[in-house]
Parts: C-alpha cells; sequence; structure tokens
C-alpha cells in the first residue's frame, strides 16, 4: 500500500508553472514553439504550461516508455508513438514530468536532433539529480527533488495516481 504524502502543492505547482510560461514566452519571443510532450508523464503539465506561454505554439506528442510499470528504469526506451510532422528547422521544446536516471531524455534529444531542428531544448517539471545515470543539459526545471519515488501530477505508480493535481511521496512499503 502507499502512504502518500504532499511534496509539492498544487498552489506551489500552479505558481511556478506561471513563471516557466513567462520565462518561456521571453525567451522564444518573435518565435513559434513545438511544444513536445513526451506521454504519458508529461501530460498535466503540458495542458498547464501551455496555457502560460504567450508565443504561438503547436501541440505534439510523443509516447516513450523505459519503466513499465515498476519502480525502477529498464534502461531500454521504446519509442510507442512517434511525432505527427517534420522538426527539421524548428524550435521544439520537450516538456517532461520528471528526469530521473535521464536515460529518457537523453535518448529522447539524441534522435530528434537527427532530425535537424533549428534548437532543442528541455523542460521538465521536476529534477531528481540523485538517480542521474546519463548526463542531460535540462533548460528549465520546475522543482529540483530529492530521491524518493514520486506520484501525481501525471506520474504514476502502476499507472495509477497521475490524476492527482499535486505532487505526493510514497512514505509506505
Ligand atoms: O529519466 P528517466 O529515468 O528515464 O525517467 C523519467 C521518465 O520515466 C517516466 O516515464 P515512463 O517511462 O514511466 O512512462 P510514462 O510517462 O508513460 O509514465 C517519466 O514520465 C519520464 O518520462
Ligand atoms: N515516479 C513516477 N514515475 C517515475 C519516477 C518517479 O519518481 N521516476 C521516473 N519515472
Ligand atoms: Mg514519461
Amino acid at each position: 500500500m502507499l502512504k502518500l504524502e504532499t511534496l509539492i502543492a498544487e498552489q506551489d505547482l500552479q505558481r511556478r508553472i506561471e513563471e516557466l510560461g513567462a520565462q518561456i514566452s521571453k525567451d522564444y519571443e518573435g518565435k513559434e514553439i513545438i511544444m513536445l510532450c513526451v506521454l504519458k508523464g508529461g501530460v498535466m503539465f503540458m495542458t498547464d504550461l501551455s496555457k502560460r506561454v504567450t508565443v504561438p505554439m503547436k501541440m505534439e506528442f510523443m509516447a516513450v516508455s523505459s519503466y513499465g510499470d515498476e519502480y525502477k528504469s529498464s534502461g531500454i526506451v521504446k519509442i510507442i508513438k512517434d511525432l505527427d510532422e517534420p522538426i527539421d528547422g524548428k524550435d521544439v521544446l520537450i516538456v517532461e514530468d520528471i528526469i530521473d536516471s535521464g536515460r529518457t531524455l537523453s535518448y529522447l534529444k539524441n534522435i530528434l536532433e537527427g532530425r535537424n531542428p533549428n534548437s532543442i531544448k528541455i523542460c521538465t517539471l521536476l529534477d531528481k539529480p540523485d538517480q542521474r545515470v546519463v548526463d542531460v543539459e535540462v533548460d528549465y526545471v520546475g522543482f529540483t527533488i530529492p530521491d524518493s519515488f514520486v506520484i501525481g501530477y501525471g506520474l504514476d505508480y502502476h499507472q495509477l495516481y497521475r490524476n492527482l493535481p499535486y505532487i505526493a511521496v510514497n512514505k509506505g512499503e
């Protein structure tokens, strides 16, 4: 059984997302962005963040999975759904819920770089640096968190809890 404790409250999440949206809008002034949501975990963050971005933006979705239903990354990243359109010459902002080992994003960024975009940046809501196995350069971070398994706001445990409006940490077994 999971015993949940709030790590980041809904209000704090929303306040930080507003700040990130403002920063992104400033940094991309005069440009059009492709906001690329990494499914499924990135979905809540993508929807809230995109509402705070004021430059023209398109939404794209990719599904990659490395965790399955487990606590630990398998180390094997699979593309389950690819982009609908080419990204050559485009400014791509990858939107993720969490960087943990770094495997998912390093794999994804490598693949996308090969498709000749004008730029690729990464925006992650959560960064858990203690678990990093592969180095990834991250451009925007919502919160740096300690090394515990977190759920909510897109993040799951056995596919459950993604709908929590806050980030919780498991204090149970
Ligand atoms: O830095 P890493 O160790 O690679 O971990 C981070 C990734 O793992 C989770 O996705 P998961 O593969 O569990 O799929 P999901 O988004 O569908 O939950 C999370 O949403 C990130 O995409
Ligand atoms: N929680 C849920 N999913 C995850 C995590 C986590 O802490 N790290 C990577 N995927
Ligand atoms: Mg994910």
